[in-house]
């Protein structure tokens, strides 16, 4: 089959589907059992996405559970601070953690040796493609660097990235060295990713929505603008979805400046602000995850609303951001059967 009977690579492409093709954000993950038991076996969280073996298993469990028309590679976007050898560990109740940056540490750190680190993710999306129905897009990912820098000048997750922009205030030069480099860092890792069997690829930027306006420009556009430009550069017919949380009305002019194929829109864009970024190119939302865990009404009425306002242009339909642990899988039956049910 070849990738334009894709679906999720035709809305990429500018086509409107109905209904629209969906995947979730975290689709797997703790929510559902098989995850959780493949993640004990696995040991630590680090093992399951270096062993491609657990990491192919993960990655299609919701596949085989729902059908989803695509799968996202599992991993995650912290992958880049421990290739970086910054200590990276995830611990039950904590979230992540990882040794925190200063200045010296960023003028001593090193992109070379980054990709063939991480060689297993690589491994996992060529099995992946193997395994995957012909029909289903296999996406790869990235952390965008403003996210991924927050995290490691903290050293853990904070609630409003105040470390990292004071950081970033105080050791301007050190900062833009440490968002080039990641993102230098993260093309080449993208590009792997697609030669490796990707279809498309998305960057999270999930701490966007901390930064003020002259911040936006210089630690989410600028830095992605580059990760797409040397991956477009290259693979001129790669797609990319980029996803700033929380970036409101500066998403206004977010694709046109970084030249994403999609934009990702968190829940609190309003409709109709979202219909206008729809008349540039495909979006993808953005449903709350809350929605997914309340279940009866209050899911089938934000799936309504989503569908009658974005359903008419091209939407790759996600939620808002990543589901979570709490949420029960026959909320995403109902919500799968719902979107796929959309007459239009
Ligand atoms: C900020 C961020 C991270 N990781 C990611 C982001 C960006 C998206 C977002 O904002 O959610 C991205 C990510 N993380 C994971 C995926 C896998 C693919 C998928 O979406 O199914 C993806 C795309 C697995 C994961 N990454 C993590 C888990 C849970 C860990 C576990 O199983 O013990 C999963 C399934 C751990 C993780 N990893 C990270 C945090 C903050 C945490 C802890 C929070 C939590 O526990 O949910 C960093």
């Amino acid at each position: 089959m070849s990738e334009e009977r894709r679906k999720i690579m035709r809305v990429l492409s500018g086509e409107t589907l109905t209904p629209p093709p969906l995947w979730l954000m975290r689709q797997a993950g703790r929510y559902l059992p098989e995850y959780r038991e493949t993640r004990t076996r696995a040991g630590s969280f680090l093992e399951l996405c270096y062993t491609p073996e657990y990491a192919v298993e993960v990655t299609l469990q919701p596949i085989r559970r729902y059908g989803f028309d695509a799968a996202i590679l599992f991993s995650d976007i912290l992958v880049i601070p421990d290739a970086l050898k910054r200590n990276v560990r995830y611990t039950e109740g904590h979230g992540p953690e990882m040794d925190p940056i200063d200045e010296t540490g960023i003028r001593a750190l090193n992109g070379e040796g980054v990709v063939e680190y991480l060689a297993p993710v690589m491994e996992t999306v060529r099995r992946l493609r193997g395994e995957l129905p012909e029909e289903t897009t296999l996406l790869g990912f990235c952390g965008a660097p403003w996210t991924v820098a927050t995290y490691m000048i903290a050293g853990h997750g904070t609630s409003d990235q105040a470390p990292a922009r004071l950081f970033a205030y105080r050791h301007p030069k050190a900062f833009e060295h440490l968002l080039m480099l990641l993102a230098d860092i993260s093309a080449d890792y993208l590009l792997a990713q697609i030669d490796a069997g990707a279809d498309a690829v998305q960057i999270f930027d999930s701490w966007a929505g901390v930064l003020g306006e002259t911040e936006f420009e210089a630690f989410a556009v600028k830095p992605v603008a580059r990760i797409i430009a040397s991956i477009k550069a290259r693979r001129p017919q790669a797609r990319i979805i980029a996803f700033a949380k929380g970036a409101g009305y500066l998403l206004k002019t977010y694709r046109q400046k970084t030249g994403a194929d999609a934009i990702g829109l968190d829940w609190s864009v309003p409709l109709a602000f979202a219909r206008e970024l729809q008349q540039d190119g495909p979006v993808q939302g953005n449903l709350d995850p809350m929605r997914v865990v309340a279940g009866g009404k209050a899911l089938s009425d934000g799936i309504d609303n989503i569908l009658q306002q974005l359903g008419h242009g091209p939407l790759i339909f996600n939620l808002g951001h990543g589901i979570t642990p709490q949420a029960d899988p026959s909320n995403v039956a109902a919500l799968v059967e719902r979107v796929r049910g959309w007459k239009g």
